[in-house]
């Protein structure tokens, strides 16, 4: 059966995205058949009131979580049918992903962070392949540096260094600039936009802040477990007052 939509010029489709979690009378329904797509080389934000279902949604268009029924597609592969070893080497060579917590080993530097994903997949990247990739993140100074010894917005750029060395198709980021204030926020969120704009990746971020959102070229609303609208060229006021409407 074909789906509409999905073609080489979408990242990622959903196709009638369905997550329950539980059983019985407990069963919670995070995604109720969600259709979306996620066009190669765009930021998109989704954002949606607490419970929507956004970090579901990410997780299940990641490949992290399997949706219990409906259908995912990286670019033309539909993910719902791969073994979970197939899915695991997708991951790994066309999906980055960046939490709100950067998941950085404290005991390693910026350089081993950043190779550390490479190097549990048998591989080796070269120290010229890893400083590349912070310097792509404008670290190209701090790959000696340990965590501990970077602010936060660094320790961010280093997860998201480490989340672009194996040139993924599509960036995740699940409130990546949560964890951060409003000067170390706008360099993270000026990288992401970099990354679309200078690299021609595809990034999809959830966020709360508006602020955040209005960096994307859409944002992509949920509510409920659905998609409830859409904008394009999105401004602070344009988003927050949607999410007023939306409850969030
Ligand atoms: N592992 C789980 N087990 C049971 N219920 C879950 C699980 N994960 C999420 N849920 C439920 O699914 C719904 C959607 O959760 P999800 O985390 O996707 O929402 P969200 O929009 O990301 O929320 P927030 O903005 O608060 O992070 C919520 O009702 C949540 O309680």
């Amino acid at each position: 059966m074909s789906v509409t939509g999905v073609g080489v010029e979408q990242a990622v489709t959903l196709s009638a995205v369905a997550r329950l979690y539980g059983r019985g009378d407990s069963q919670v329904p995070a995604l109720r058949g969600v259709h979306c797509a996620f066009t190669r080389g765009s930021f998109t934000a989704v954002m949606g009131p607490s419970g929507s279902g956004k970090s579901t949604l990410l997780q299940c268009a990641a490949g992290l979580d399997r949706p219990t029924s409906g259908r995912v597609f990286i670019g033309d592969t539909d993910i719902s049918a791969l073994t979970e070893t197939q899915l695991t080497k997708l991951r790994r060579e066309r999906i980055g992903f960046v939490f709100q917590s950067f998941n950085l080993m404290p005991s390693l530097n910026a350089r081993k962070n950043v190779a550390l994903p490479m190097r549990l997949a048998g591989q080796n990247p070269g120290r010229a392949q890893v400083d590349a990739a912070l310097e792509q993140v404008g670290l190209g100074n701090r790959g000696g540096h340990r965590p501990a010894e970077m602010s936060g917005g660094q320790q961010q750029r280093v997860a998201i260094a480490r989340a672009l060395i194996s040139q993924p198709d599509v960036l995740f980021a699940d409130e990546p600039t949560g964890a951060l204030d409003t000067n170390t926020s706008r360099e993270v969120l000026g990288l992401l936009r970099s990354v679309v704009d200078h690299a021609g990746q595809t990034v999809v971020m959830v966020t709360h802040d508006p602020v955040a959102a209005s960096w994307a070229d859409r944002v992509l609303f949920l509510s409920d477990g659905a998609v409830h609208g859409e904008l394009r060229g999105p401004t602070v006021a344009a988003v927050s007052e949607h999410m007023a409407r939306l409850g969030g």
